[in-house]
């Protein structure tokens, strides 16, 4: 029998692809996108900056900016075909499968779809980018029975998806915060939805098929489906010691807490969480209100001690949400639509220098002659 030695349960530290994308340099402790530090680039930038950076291997300057801000409005309305196959959509599903339906669905509009160049997979991405927003809200509508809802195009790029979630203009203040959070979403190296669309790129499928394939990864709750799941736990609890005791009791019983530990930061907390944590104390001052704050530093302390675990990006983005007034079943997607232009730019990297991901296996079946 074939014995193969190198196997890591979860592929663990393995180095899976080259990339000139991002690196979490845990010596240090940053997140680089494009030679960038993350954390740096949210104190000054914003969302669509970033994703000028992710596509076009630099940060915009004004001219830049602008046109981009309007090559997205021309290009924000999704068809109304996917609209009516929203409302198609059996109403007790998951908005992440509405999503991920339009998404599939919006690959019959792209008339360039057999290109694998990196012009039309860059075009695509600034297509997917634009219409994000109108998918993932529209199909949340539906499902929900509720009418859709257009662009606001006089808003900002996040102002505008913020208002298309709430159904009310955002104060500047919101809209910078969910911005903020956007960004942080935005890109994060190689987890399971990345590889993925890698994996799915690799045979030369399209961007569609691979970010299809991202939106089911994603959904998981040991990755971005995380978020919600923090929600519902938060909400559980009447107050700071009543988070401790459910927290104790599901620790007792051997039960994972969503929104701790981290495959690459599992012994630090993770730098976006951070950032997330001050936009949260923000939110609260302006509310009058520090329940939530009080609650999720109380479930931090506590993981500290008992687990030596702490907080990654989905613990503190899902209070955000919250106060930012957002209905809990749209944080995976909204983690998704951010994540969309970090995935296009992984899928237009494994096109232009890809070989096939085709690995091997450690079999453990049955004896065989
Ligand atoms: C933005 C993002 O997508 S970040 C990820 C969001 N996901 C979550 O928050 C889900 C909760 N966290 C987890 O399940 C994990 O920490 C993961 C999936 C993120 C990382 O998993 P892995 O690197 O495979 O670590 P693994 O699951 O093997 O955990 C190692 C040990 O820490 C424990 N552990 C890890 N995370 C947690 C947690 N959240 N709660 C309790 N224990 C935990 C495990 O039980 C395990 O303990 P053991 O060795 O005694 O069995
Ligand atoms: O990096 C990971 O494994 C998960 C994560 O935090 C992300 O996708 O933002």
């Amino acid at each position: 029998m074939e014995a193969k030695s190198n196997f890591v349960p979860g592929l663990e530290g393995v180095i899976a692809s080259e990339t000139a994308i991002s690196l979490l340099d845990t010596e240090k402790e940053k997140i680089v996108i494009k030679g960038y530090d993350l954390i740096e680039l949210s104190k000054e930038q914003d969302y669509l900056d970033i994703a000028h950076l992710l596509l076009e291997d630099k940060l915009p300057d004004q001219n830049e900016k602008t046109k981009l801000e309007e090559k997205l409005k021309e290009r924000y309305a999704i068809p109304t075909e996917i609209l009516d196959i929203f409302s198609l959509l059996r109403k007790q599903i998951h908005p992440m499968d509405g999503l991920r339906t339009g998404l599939s669905a919006l690959a019959g509009y792209d008339n360039q779809i057999d290109d694998r160049s990196y012009e039309a997979d860059t075009e695509r991405a600034y297509d997917l980018l634009a219409k994000m927003p109108a998918i993932t809200v529209n199909s949340y509508r539906a499902l929900n029975g509720k009418e859709i809802v257009h662009p606001h195009k006089d808003l900002s790029y996040s102002a505008n998806f913020l208002y298309m979630i709430t159904g009310e203009v955002p104060s500047e203040e919101d809209a910078e915060i969910f911005d903020r959070s956007l960004l942080l979403y935005s890109e994060h190296e190689m987890p399971n939805s990345t590889f993925t669309s890698r994996v799915i790129a690799s045979t030369n499928a399209d961007m569609y098929g691979a970010l299809t394939g991202a939106v089911s990864s994603l959904k998981g709750n040991l990755h971005g489906g995380a978020n919600e799941a923090v929600m519902y736990l938060l909400q559980e609890a009447e107050s700071a010691a009543d988070f401790e005791e459910i927290l104790t009791k599901k620790l007792y019983k051997k039960e994972k807490i969503m929104g701790f530990g981290h495959r690459v930061y599992m012994k630090k907390m993770d730098p976006r969480a951070a950032v997330m944590k001050e936009s949260l104390k923000e939110l609260c001052e302006k509310a009058g209100d520090y329940s939530l704050l009080e609650k999720c530093e109380a479930g931090e302390e506590l993981m500290k001690q008992e687990k030596g675990l702490y907080p990654n990006l989905d613990y503190y983005a899902a209070p955000v949400y919250w106060m930012l007034g957002i209905p809990i079943d749209l944080y995976t997607p909204i983690f998704f639509s951010a994540r969309t232009v970090g995935l296009c730019a992984h899928v237009t990297e494994q096109h232009q220098n890809n070989r096939l991901f085709r690995p091997r296996v450690n079999y453990i079946g049955k004896p065989y002659a």
